[in-house]
């Protein structure tokens, strides 16, 4: 084994039961995950996401954008959303997420935090749409976020740190026994990009 390629244990699981999570760092160069941020931001349908809040509508200040192989409707946070098709950018990146997770997906959810004000509550990806107990491999672009996951019954917190072009991959039963946020911050001013792909049952 070539101990200086990889400070980062693929193999290692940061959950210690009911769920595999998997922390593979950066999957590219960071002048390659720059080219993709600019990209992302420039050439991705960036909307507002409505959410339901004590039975009011809001739109959040992050954005969001679906993307998938055929026009999927997603329901997320009560919100029914059509995918697009694939961008280039989109393609290429969920191509490497496929080699390096050794998984393959037919959409992708993304999110644009514009500061560390900006977040995402807890929740599991674990809607009727998306295949039961398939992998999600998220990708982050941009600053650098603190994520979490809380076991729903044992209270059990486990956190890292998502960088700059890294890929995080959940799998296993991790939906349907752990919650996961993405905590607000005030120390962080700069945006972020997550992508989340996914595989939702067609029909
Ligand atoms: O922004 C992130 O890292 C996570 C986003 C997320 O959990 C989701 O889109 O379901
Ligand atoms: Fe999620």
């Amino acid at each position: 084994m070539d101990l200086f390629s990889s400070q980062i244990d693929l193999t290692k699981n940061w959950l210690p039961v009911d769920g595999i999570v998997n922390y593979h760092g950066p999957i590219m160069t960071h002048e390659d995950a720059n080219v993709f941020y600019e990209k992302l931001l420039h050439t991705i349908a960036w909307e507002n996401d409505v959410a339901i809040i004590y039975g009011k509508r809001i739109e959040t200040k992050r954005k969001v954008a679906w993307y998938g192989d055929q026009p999927f409707e997603y329901t997320y946070s009560k919100n029914t959303k059509r995918a697009l098709p694939w961008t280039d950018e989109l393609l290429q990146l969920k191509q490497l997420v496929e080699q390096r997770s050794g998984e393959t997906y037919n959409s992708c959810l993304l999110n644009l935090y514009h500061t560390g004000e900006e977040g995402m509550a807890w929740h599991s990806d674990a809607e009727k749409d998306l295949k039961k107990n398939g992998a999600i491999g998220s990708l982050s672009f941009g600053a650098e976020r603190r994520f979490s996951f809380k076991h729903k019954k044992t209270k059990e917190k486990v956190t890292l740190f998502l960088e700059h072009g890294s890929l995080l991959v959940m799998k296993d039963t991790t939906q349907t026994h752990w919650l996961h946020r993405l905590p607000p911050t005030k120390v962080i001013h700069k945006p972020r990009i997550n992508l989340t792909f996914r595989t939702i049952n067609s029909l």
